[in-house]
């Protein structure tokens, strides 16, 4: 497939090339953001014992079954138990026990009052007290159940899941310190350019600073994949063809900027031609034409073009969705909302444009979006100060304010349905 294509095509196309990495083990501490390639069992109940949700006084139910204010009834308190000490004892009628948060319940108690509600008649609440209770109680009452949350051997995050910071805790309950997760895809970055200096480097006559490979290795970042980047490559074909051909054997997915169009210059598709097999060469979006995608050695090597916004969106819409499956997410699309413009947006290129632009809340409520004023190419700042992609429909178009247009968020995962 050489023509130019849809980005749904597009997507499905790259899509369709990749799947989930198999797993490794992740400590813990480390797995918050990733996707489970097990189911995880719990080692024991959650929680492991019935325990108080209050501090008060645990006793059974009946006890106090016919207490009114006018007609309390008393109680005595024979102990105290605090988180961490177990009573063992019996609890006789007429009797209670001082409970803390987080302590077990006693065998002979069935409830809990908690302190507030709790007359002190004689002494100080502490075991030799006498208590009085104005009212009666449900029975189960401030008692968390033992196996509440999760039983011994019970799966409690299933394979697929994205374990966020509470699963980490969950998880740690459970006694699951060692977490089998998909891999994180390592993916190597190349820019291409015989212009192109570091950095560091003050650029000399017709030089530019690298950049592309710096947002595309924090785009990689940002999609939880693991980039790695590559020296800067020479237009030259056989300088190119020898970097894909490496990085294709050492990495999961490869990503080269620059030389995706048609100039003299420009070697990506005619590099995965000869390598390999050359899926895709562009796809209709603006920015973000020359675009391609094929298999070298197996691998996924995917030439964005060099002009920064436009390998900026090819790897938002596109890469970013690949990264994301290979890691075992089962979302890959970001959210997206409609809102009104703000400002008329005038297009006569047939490709569906992806204006960088910012969300807001109108004083109505309803979304208002507003493009960046600069909707350059060649520019980074634009979408530094952007929220969302708004989607300008394909073919010659003028919408006025207050026309409604798709917005893709940029900065809301995709676990978020909108
Ligand atoms: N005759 C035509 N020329 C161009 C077309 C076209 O349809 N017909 N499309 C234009 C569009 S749109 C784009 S996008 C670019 C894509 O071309 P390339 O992928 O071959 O990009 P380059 O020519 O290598 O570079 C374009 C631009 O970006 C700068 N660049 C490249 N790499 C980096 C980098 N790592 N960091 C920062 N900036 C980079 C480069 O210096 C150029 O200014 O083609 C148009 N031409
Ligand atoms: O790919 Mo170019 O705009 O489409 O920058």
């Amino acid at each position: 497939m050489t023509d130019m294509i849809s980005l749904e095509e597009a997507r499905a196309l790259v899509l369709a090339q990749v799947a989930p990495l198999d797993s490794e083990v992740v400590p813990l501490l480390e797995v918050v953001g990733r996707v489970a390639a097990a189911d995880l069992a719990s080692d024991i109940d959650i929680a492991p014992f019935a325990h108080s949700a209050m501090d008060g006084f645990a006793l059974r139910a009946a006890e106090i079954a016919g207490a009114t204010e006018d007609a309390p009834t008393q109680l005595k308190v024979i102990a105290e138990i605090g988180a961490g000490d177990v009573f063992s004892g019996a609890i006789a009628p007429g009797e209670c026990v001082r409970i803390m948060t987080g302590a077990p319940l006693p065998d002979d108690a069935d409830s809990v009052v908690k302190y507030e509600i709790v007359a002190v008649v004689e002494g100080d609440g502490k075991p030799g007290s006498t208590v009085a209770f104005a009212a009666p109680t449900a029975e189960g009452s401030n008692v968390r159940p033992a196996g509440e949350e999760a039983r011994a051997g019970e799966v409690v995050v299933e394979r697929g899941e994205v374990i966020g910071a509470a699963g980490v805790g969950f998880l740690a309950s459970c006694g699951v310190l060692e977490v089998p997760a998909y891999r994180r895809p390592r993916v190597a970055i190349i820019a291409t350019g015989s212009e192109l200096v570091p950095p560091d480097q003050v650029p000399g006559p017709g030089q530019i600073r690298n950049s592309n490979s710096y947002a595309m290795a924090a785009c990689a970042q940002e999609a939880g994949a693991v980039p790695v980047v590559l020296p800067i490559v020479a237009d030259t074909f056989e300088a190119l063809r020898d970097a894909v051909d490496a990085a294709s054997r050492a990495y999961d997915f490869v990503v080269t900027t620059g030389g995706a169009a048609n100039g003299d210059f420009d070697f990506i598709k005619p590099v995965v031609d000869e390598l390999g097999d050359l899926l895709m060469t562009s796809v209709n979006m603006r920015p973000g034409k020359a675009q391609t995608f094929g298999l070298v050695n197996g691998t996924p090597v995917f030439g964005l073009p060099g002009n920064p916004a436009a390998a900026y969106c090819g790897f938002e819409l596109i890469i970013r969705a690949a990264l994301r499956k290979m890691q075992g997410f089962a979302h890959v699309d970001r959210p997206t909302v409609r809102a009104r413009l703000t400002a008329p947006v005038r297009k006569k290129d047939v490709r569906r444009l992806f204006s960088r632009s910012t969300l807001t809340r109108a004083a109505d409520g309803a979304f208002e979006v507003t493009p960046a004023k600069n909707q350059s190419s060649g520019l980074f700042g634009p979408i530094q100060k952007s929220n969302c992609l708004a989607s300008i429909p394909e073919g010659p178009q003028m919408l006025e304010p207050g026309d409604e247009v798709e917005c893709i968020l940029l900065d809301v995962s995709e676990e978020v349905p909108l």
